[in-house]
C-alpha cells in the first residue's frame, strides 16, 4: 500500500503538488490524469523517494519512505516516459538482472527472476540480444521487465504509451492487464484515458497540484466533463463505447 499524507512539493515558487493525501491499496489499477503541469509526475516520483516532499510524508506498506528507501524502491517500481533513459546494460538479460543484482540476491534467484520477468512481457529467450537494436515497444517491455524483476507490489508507469505504435501499445496494455490479474498494483499516468479506462479500478485527476477527482472510471468521466480539463474526443467506456461526453465540448485528445 502507498499512502501520501498531506504531501506538498515545490520547485522554487511553483507548488507542483499541493497537500495531497492519497491511498493506493495493493492490487489496485489506478489511472492518474490531469492537464500538463498539473503535478502528476511530481506526485508519483515521491511514491518511492525519487523526489522528496517539502511537507507531508509518503508511507509504503506502513513505513515512511524517508526511513527505508530500499524497501520503498523494492515495493514501488517506476517505468519512466522514455524507457531509453532507464536501460542500463547492453543486453536484455543484463538490463533486467541489474536491479536484482543490486539487491544482493543469489545468481540462481537472479536468473529465475530475469526469466520470469522476461516471460511476463513476452521477451523470454531473448536475454542475449542487444538493447540498442530494440523497437520502442520492446524497450518499454524491457524496462517493465527490469522493474518486475524487483518483484514490486506496485508498478508505476509514467506516460507508457507515448511514442508507441498500435501493436506495441496493445502489447504493453495486454501485459498490464495480465499483471493486474496476477495481483500487481498498477498506477498509470496518462493523458489518454482511452488506453486504460477499461482496465482501471479507479481514476484520479489532478489540477494545479491537487486531487480534484477520485472515483470509479464511470463516475470519474462524468466529473471530468464538468472540469476545465481537456478530454478525449472519444472514450470507450465498457462495451458500448458511450463516453457520456459531448465531443463538441471535448476539445482535444490531450489532458
Ligand atoms: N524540475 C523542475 N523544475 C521546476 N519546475 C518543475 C520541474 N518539474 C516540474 N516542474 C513544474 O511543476 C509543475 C508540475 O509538473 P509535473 O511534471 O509534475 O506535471 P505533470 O502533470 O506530470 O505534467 P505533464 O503532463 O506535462 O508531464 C509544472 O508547473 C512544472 O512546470
Amino acid at each position: 500500500m502507498i499512502e501520501t499524507r498531506e504531501l506538498t512539493h515545490r520547485y522554487g515558487d511553483t507548488v507542483a503538488v499541493d497537500d495531497v493525501s492519497l491511498t493506493v491499496p495493493d492490487g489496485e489499477f489506478l489511472v492518474l490524469v490531469g492537464a500538463n503541469g498539473s503535478g502528476k509526475t511530481t506526485l508519483v516520483r515521491q511514491f518511492n523517494g525519487l523526489l522528496d516532499p517539502d511537507e507531508g510524508e509518503v508511507l509504503v506498506n506502513g513505513t515512511p519512505v524517508s526511513e527505508n528507501l530500499v524497501a520503498a524502491r523494492t515495493a514501488v517500481g517506476m517505468v519512466f516516459q522514455d524507457p531509453r533513459d532507464q536501460l542500463v546494460a547492453s543486453t536484455i538479460g543484463g538490463d533486467v538482472a541489474f536491479g536484482p543484482e543490486n539487491l544482493g540476491l543469489s545468481r540462481e534467484e537472479i536468473d529465475r527472476r530475469v526469466s520470469e520477468a522476461l516471460a511476463a512481457v513476452n521477451l523470454d529467450g531473448r536475454e542475449d540480444e542487444s538493447v540498442h537494436e530494440l523497437s520502442g515497444g520492446e524497450r518499454e517491455r524491457v524496462a517493465i521487465a527490469g522493474v518486475l524483476a524487483m518483484d514490486p507490489d506496485h508498478l508505476v508507469l509514467d506516460e507508457p504509451f507515448t511514442g508507441l505504435d498500435e501493436p506495441a501499445r496493445r502489447s504493453v496494455l495486454g501485459r498490464l492487464r495480465a499483471l493486474h490479474a496476477e495481483g500487481t498494483g498498477i498506477v498509470v499516468v496518462t493523458h489518454d484515458l482511452r488506453d486504460v479506462l477499461g482496465l482501471a479500478d479507479r481514476v484520479v485527476a489532478m489540477a494545479d497540484g491537487r486531487v480534484v477527482v477520485d472515483s470509479d472510471p464511470e463516475t470519474a468521466l462524468a466529473e471530468l466533463g464538468g472540469l476545465n480539463v481537456r478530454v478525449p474526443d472519444t472514450v470507450a467506456v465498457g462495451d458500448d463505447g458511450d463516453s457520456g461526453f459531448d465531443s463538441q465540448t471535448a476539445r482535444t485528445d490531450r489532458y
